[in-house]
């Protein structure tokens, strides 16, 4: 087994800069990217280089403080300073819209200023580099827990569909649903995956199947049309995925296709489980009706991976996310336990209290 790389690193003091992994070029090249300034993390950002609720998050906390560096000298003023954070955590709040783990981040480099109104630029400046560090720490640590809590409903010989990347890649840390799979694996339990390749952009194909292999846990590659035919076949235990945002009553919205998946596995009897951090919740929203959902070029439909697979101008619909329903999930991993059944209340009873 190989050590995962990092998906991201700051070098540096507030004067740094943020490395990360180019997911675009997985798995046939693996290329680290220094991203110096703001707008370089924006566009890592909306082109998927970085990728993944909780990493987006700690991508554009790092990505606040890099975009600080132009206003800090020793002539700066704090209003100066403030009009210049609010102006930088806009702008980064444009790269996507649905993992609601973005303007967490945000919000919570926002929150230092509001909390700390007598400090001077160049303190403050230091104070957004430990918090965003402070998010990466608190993400790897939330990983950790998540696998563990998961572990626990994964019995031994279970063999688990997953769809999207839900790994390493996608956090700070070992991931939300690969976390499970890798505790799991690491208890002896013996479980076997299939990855859904997941279209448009196979994160599945090209980071998941990546993933597993370095963890030496045995995984075969589907199409995403091929997820009812490997359950009839019963050639799957339990399904778990990540999200990308929860609503308070548990509906969980994800990559494109989870939706159908779910309701594959409740048409077979089998247990369907979403791996996710409190970080992932948005309790400001009663259902999953309002979760705002990515529409994406056509051209990743019509030119996948370069190559063109279908007529110029051709009329695309590219969504890049849809919602699962709480009554199709059977429980929700969280790095505080396990919430089940998916209700409005089990919910903010776990997540409030966080
Ligand atoms: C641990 S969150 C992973 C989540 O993010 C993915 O979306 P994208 O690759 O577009 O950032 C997908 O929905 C995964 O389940």
């Amino acid at each position: 087994m190989t050590t995962p790389p990092k998906t991201m690193r700051w070098n540096g003091g507030p004067d740094g800069w943020l490395t990360m992994i180019d997911q675009t070029l997985l798995p046939t090249e693996f290329k680290e990217i220094n991203c110096k300034t703001v707008e370089e993390v924006w566009e890592a950002i909306k082109m998927l280089r970085v990728r993944g609720a909780p990493a987006i998050g700690c991508a554009a906390a790092y990505g606040v403080i890099i975009g600080m560096q132009q206003k800090i000298d020793a002539s700066s003023i704090r209003d100066e300073f403030d009009r210049r954070l609010k102006e930088v955590t806009e702008y980064l709040a444009t790269s996507r819209p649905t993992a609601v783990n973005l303007f967490w981040a945000l919000d919570r480099m926002q929150d230092v200023s509001l909390e700390n109104p007598s400090l001077s630029p160049q303190e403050m400046h230091q104070r957004l580099l430990e918090e965003a560090m402070a998010i990466e720490e608190e993400d790897r640590a939330m990983c950790a827990a998540i696998g563990q809590h998961g572990a626990k409903l994964i019995e031994k010989g279970t063999s688990i569909l997953t769809h999207c990347n839900a790994g390493g890649l996608a956090t700070a840390g070992d991931g939300t649903a690969l976390a499970v799979m890798f505790a799991a694996a690491a208890q002896g339990k013996e479980i076997q995956v299939y990855a859904d390749e997941t279209r448009p952009l196979l994160q599945g194909a090209r980071l998941t199947t990546w993933e597993l292999q370095q963890r030496d846990i045995p995984v075969t590659l589907i199409c995403d049309s091929m997820a009812g035919q490997v359950m009839k076949e019963k050639r799957i235990q339990a399904v778990i995925t990540g999200a990308d945002r929860i609503a308070a009553n548990g509906d969980a919205c994800n990559k494109i296709g989870t939706y159908s998946v779910a309701l594959l596995a409740k048409a077979h009897n089998i247990p369907f489980y979403v791996a996710a951090p409190s970080s992932t919740f948005d309790l400001s929203l009663a259902t999953g009706d309002e979760i705002p959902i990515e529409e994406r070029q056509p051209e990743e439909i019509t030119n996948g991976m370069g190559k063109q697979t279908a007529p110029e101008s051709t009329r695309v619909y590219n969504p890049a996310f849809d919602v699962t329903p709480a009554e199709l999930i059977s429980a929700i991993i969280t790095e505080h336990g396990i919430i089940q059944p998916v209700t409005t209340e089990q919910v903010r009873s776990q997540i409030e209290k966080t």
